[in-house]
């Protein structure tokens, strides 16, 4: 009875809500009030005040006549990733509205036309779904890694989740109907027109993967190389997109390897670009320096979502990778030299990195773990490809294996097309710059600095042709030299000199 009438004179103070000076008077007498009570031992323990305050608002201010069902969304299931995480992701941001917030994120890369409007942590999304109104909620909690990488030390570590709160009597319709929805619409979104994203991985935080818009120009359009095999891969995208029953009935983990390499320049990071915007997926770039342990790389590649591609660039570069031959001459070299040095190899060892290793990468992309997450592209790229073992290249582990090559004449008509809108037989130089093309090597990449010198097509189609004559001149020279190097008398000075 009491409670009900403290209930009723609430209602009234805010249905007629008293004048400043009663309000100031009130206010002043509740603070004196206050600092007697602060200044006297408060006669009721802490564990039964927390008790009763929360009664208190419980009876207050809940409102009554129904019950709130919560649903949590975190960012993985299990090892994986959360697919109805990332699909909430997608599809909130059109929900929110900036005027009913008290703070949204607002932003705009260069290539959207318009301001976007980002998704505010811990504030209330509302969506409406047959009339039923549910409210969303990112929420963010820090923790700290355990120790347990290199040098023991914690790192700071970020776990988000939604959390959705809605009338208990649509609990049915909400987490089966509605969830759906949100699946179904951040899919449609997805293939819409959503700007395309480069993620990199670092190491010891959450998110393991920070983001960018993939700004990069490069497309199949722009990509200068033989049109046939521009075409096969086209083919091989499109067919490894369509056959999602195939990979199911034979058994095979539905993902596909391609190992790109060939001299610097010829455009193999602009190729992964191309792919990534053909098949509309985002781009994971992982440094396999980045990464201590096989646990560590499969978590990695666990906490990737479907339709990625997965790219390992300059992958020569990470010692891991070597084939074994080539390994085993490395140690042993490695170890005379500090047989030298006097130097004992288990000092060495001391201050290695620890690292994944050959079977860590192996197992990753095509062992136990790699059928977890469907619907991802390996790539690697180096400029060495005899320098990998050959265990990482066999058919399965990467299933195409395409050498960008110095530039030829076929792809060099691309180049005139992209830069100067020239096209077959365009002008009277073009024949002459495809007829050096034949028989010296030049990148893409130098050629397509040079055509980007003039505006004037005469100046830069000749700035071209001067380009490669200088090539063909220094290949020469440098033929001669290795010509007459390896003469005896030459050999022989060679030899003397070094004495
Ligand atoms: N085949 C090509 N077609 C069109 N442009 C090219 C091509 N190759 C290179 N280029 C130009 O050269 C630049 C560098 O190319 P890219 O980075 O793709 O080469 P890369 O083979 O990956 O080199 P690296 O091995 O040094 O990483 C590109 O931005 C592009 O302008």
């Amino acid at each position: 009875m009491e409670a009900a009438a403290a209930r009723n004179a609430i209602m009234e103070f805010f249905q007629n809500p008293p004048s400043p000076s009663t309000l100031f008077n009130a206010y002043a007498s509740l603070s004196a009030s206050l600092m007697i009570l602060r200044s006297t031992p408060n006669p009721i323990p802490p564990p039964i005040r927390r008790f009763l305050w929360s009664k208190i608002q419980n009876y207050f201010f809940t409102y009554r006549g129904r019950s709130l069902a919560i649903i949590i969304i975190e960012e993985s299931w299990g090892a994986e990733r959360n697919l109805l995480f990332d699909a909430a992701k997608v599809y909130l941001p059109r929900k929110v509205s900036p005027g009913s917030l008290r703070q949204v994120k607002m932003g705009k890369i260069p290539s959207q036309k318009n301001i976007a409007v980002g998704l505010p942590e811990e504030e209330n999304i509302v969506d409406f779904f047959r009339n039923i109104k549910v409210t969303w909620r990112l929420i963010s909690v820090q923790t700290e890694t355990k120790p347990g990488n290199p040098g023991n030390r914690s790192f700071p570590f970020q776990k988000w989740h939604f959390r959705l709160s809605f009338d208990e009597k649509n609990r049915e319709e909400i987490s089966s109907d509605y969830l759906q929805h949100v699946l179904a619409a951040s899919t449609s979104l997805t293939q819409e027109d959503r700007e395309l994203k480069l993620f990199t991985h670092q190491p010891h935080y959450n998110p393991r993967w920070t983001s960018a818009y993939l700004q990069h120009p490069a497309s199949f359009d722009t990509i200068a190389m033989d049109p046939e095999m521009k075409q096969s891969i086209i083919d091989d995208l499109d067919r490894f997109l369509s056959r999602r029953d195939f990979y199911k009935r034979i058994g095979k983990a539905w993902k596909r390897g391609y190992l790109l390499y060939g001299p610097p320049g010829t455009g193999k990071s602009s190729l992964v670009v191309a792919m990534a915007k053909h098949l509309k997926y985002d781009v994971y770039d992982l440094e396999l320096s980045s990464i201590h342990s096989n646990a560590e790389l499969r978590n990695v590649l666990l906490s990737m979502p479907t339709k990625s591609i997965l790219v390992i660039e300059d992958v020569d570069c990470y010692e891991e990778v070597h084939a074994r031959s080539k390994k085993v001459k490395k140690i042993k070299n490695a170890s005379k030299t500090l047989e030298n040095m006097k130097i004992p190899l288990h000092l060495m060892e001391m201050g290695k990195r620890p690292a994944c290793t050959l079977s860590g990468i192996l197992n990753a992309i095509d062992g136990l773990w790699s059928g977890c997450g469907e619907e991802r592209i390996f790539v690697f790229t180096t400029n060495y490809k005899d320098k990998i073992d050959p265990a990482l290249l066999r058919p399965g582990r990467m299933d195409m294996q395409i050498e960008l090559s110095y530039l030829k004449p076929s792809a060099f008509s691309v180049l005139a097309y992209n830069y100067l809108t020239l096209r077959d037989g365009g002008h009277p130089l073009l024949e002459e710059i495809e007829s050096i093309l034949q028989y010296t090597e030049v990148t893409p990449a130098s050629v397509a600095e040079q055509l980007l010198r003039s505006d004037d097509v005469d100046v830069a189609l000749e700035g071209v042709v001067n380009f490669l004559k200088r090539k063909k001149m220094e290949e020469v020279n440098d033929a001669d030299d290795e010509g007459s190097a390896a003469t005896p008398g030459n050999s022989k000075r060679m030899k003397l000199s070094e004495n």
